[in-house]
């Protein structure tokens, strides 16, 4: 497959505005904690090595990736925010729990970007198993976490670029 020829994360092609005038939200799942605290890792380090200040990241957890859309509304409702980051890791059971999952959470998070109308990231890993997932969070193929990052710098931008 493609996705085994490269790391998901490589931005060497684009090139990344700064951070610095942009104010960001993280809301970071606790299900599969040493998946998703990688993951956030990758989404901070990326967004301070892009110039982002530290006290203009807001970062808040959550029991499970489901709850990320609940996060993601009360955050952008209660603070000014240029883009939210939210990071999970799903992880395909015995029954089709997953599926309703990560429908939901996809769903929601788009469905809270529009009503805010600010960029809110899926940084969110669905696999089959725990080793694809640790391949995404800092591993052969990259970190999910440094990606959502970069698309959140990318996204904050486009309201200033339009003079909005
Ligand atoms: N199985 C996984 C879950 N399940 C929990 C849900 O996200 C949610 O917290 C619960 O249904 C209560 O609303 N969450 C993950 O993030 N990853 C999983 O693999
Ligand atoms: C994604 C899930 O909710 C899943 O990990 C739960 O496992 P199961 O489907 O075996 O209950």
């Amino acid at each position: 497959m493609a996705t085994s020829l490269k790391s998901l994360s490589d931005f060497s092609h684009i090139e990344v505005p700064s951070a610095e005038a942009y104010k960001f939200g993280i809301i970071v799942s606790q299900w599969n904690a040493a998946v998703t605290g990688a993951l956030y890792e990758g989404a901070y380090s990326s967004l301070l090595k892009h110039g982002a200040l530290e006290e203009n990241i807001t970062t808040i957890k959550v029991p499970g990736s489901f709850e990320l859309t609940s996060g993601a509304d009360i955050l952008l409702g209660s603070k000014n925010l240029d883009a939210v980051i939210c990071l999970g890791c799903v992880i395909q059971g015995e029954t089709p729990h997953f599926g309703f999952i990560c429908n939901a959470v996809a769903n929601g998070v788009t469905k809270v970007s529009i009503k805010h109308t600010k960029p809110v990231i899926f940084g969110v890993l669905t696999t089959d198993n725990l080793q694809q997932a640790l391949d995404r969070a800092g591993g052969k193929h990259g970190n999910k976490g440094e990606e959502a990052a970069v698309t959140a710098i990318m996204m904050a931008g486009i309201k200033p670029s339009l003079n909005l």
